[in-house]
C-alpha cells in the first residue's frame, strides 16, 4: 500500500531549501558505487545533513498517519538529494540493508519527501512499479509518499528544472507487507467508527487489535 503524508509546513521546507542552497552536493554514486542507474546528486556536508535530517526526522516522528501506517522501528535520517536536466534514477530495487552510523537497517518501507514543487521541474515523476502497472507520484512542496521497498521503482529524467525531495527508509515493526496493512486498515476503521459500538463489543475488539499487534510486532 501507499501512503501520502502532509509532513512539513512551509517554514520547514523554506528552512530545508536553504540548507540545500547552501550545501555541497555530490555524485549519488558515492553511497551505491556500483550502481548502473542512480544518476542524481545527494547532499554531502556533515553539519547540513545533521540540521536537515533532524527537521524531517521529528516531523516525520511526529506525524501520527505515519506512525498508523508504518510502524516504524527504525528510521534512516532523510538525506536530501537532487535531479538537474539530464539526471535520472534508473528502475532498481532498494537495497534490503540501508547502512547508518548506528548499524544497518532492513529496508521495509522507501519514502520520498517533496521539497520542490511539481510546478518546478518538468518529467522527475517517482515511478512505482506494481507488476505491469505503475504508478507516478510528484508532490506538492512538503508532502511525502510511503511505498513498500520491495517494489521496483524509478525516477524519471528531469528534463527541465530541479527536482529536489529527500529520501528515507523505514525499517517497520511489521516486517510483512500484508499484515501492517491489515493492522493499519483495522485501527483506523475501530478508530473512526468504534465509538458507534456497543461499548463492551468495542471492548472485545480493542482486545483483537492488540492481541494482532503482540503476535506481529518485532
Ligand atoms: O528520489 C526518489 O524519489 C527516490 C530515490 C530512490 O529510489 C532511492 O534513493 O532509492
Ligand atoms: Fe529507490
Amino acid at each position: 500500500m501507499f501512503k501520502q503524508l502532509s509532513l512539513l509546513d512551509k517554514d520547514q521546507v523554506k528552512t530545508l531549501k536553504d540548507i540545500a542552497e547552501s550545501s555541497k552536493f555530490v555524485d549519488g554514486k558515492i553511497s551505491n558505487p556500483h550502481s548502473r542507474v542512480k544518476n542524481n546528486l545527494q547532499l554531502h556536508d556533515p553539519a547540513a545533513y545533521e540540521q536537515s535530517s533532524k527537521i524531517m526526522l521529528d516531523a516525520l516522528m511526529a506525524n501520527r498517519e505515519f506512525l498508523d501506517f508504518a510502524f516504524p522501528q527504525h528510521v534512516a535520517p532523510p538525506m536530501i538529494t537532487c535531479h538537474k536536466p539530464g539526471m535520472n534514477y534508473g528502475l532498481h530495487a532498494d537495497s534490503a540493508l540501508i547502512p547508518l552510523p548506528s548499524g544497518p537497517i532492513r529496508s521495509d518501507i522507501s519514502c520520498t519527501i517533496f521539497l520542490n514543487g511539481p510546478d518546478d521541474y518538468e518529467g522527475g515523476a517517482l515511478r512505482v512499479t506494481h507488476g505491469e502497472a505503475s504508478m507516478r507520484f510528484k508532490g506538492t512542496p512538503g508532502t511525502a509518499i510511503v511505498y513498500p521497498s520491495y517494489t521496483l521503482h524509478e525516477v524519471e529524467k528531469v528534463t527541465k528544472g530541479e527536482r529536489l525531495v529527500a529520501i528515507s527508509f523505514i525499517q517497520s515493526k511489521i516486517r510483512d507487507v500484508m499484515k501492517r496493512n491489515l493492522l493499519y486498515e483495522f485501527n483506523e476503521v475501530a478508530a473512526l467508527e468504534g465509538l458507534n459500538m456497543r461499548h463492551e463489543n468495542y471492548t472485545r475488539m480493542q482486545a483483537a487489535q492488540y492481541n494482532l499487534m503482540r503476535m506481529w510486532m518485532e
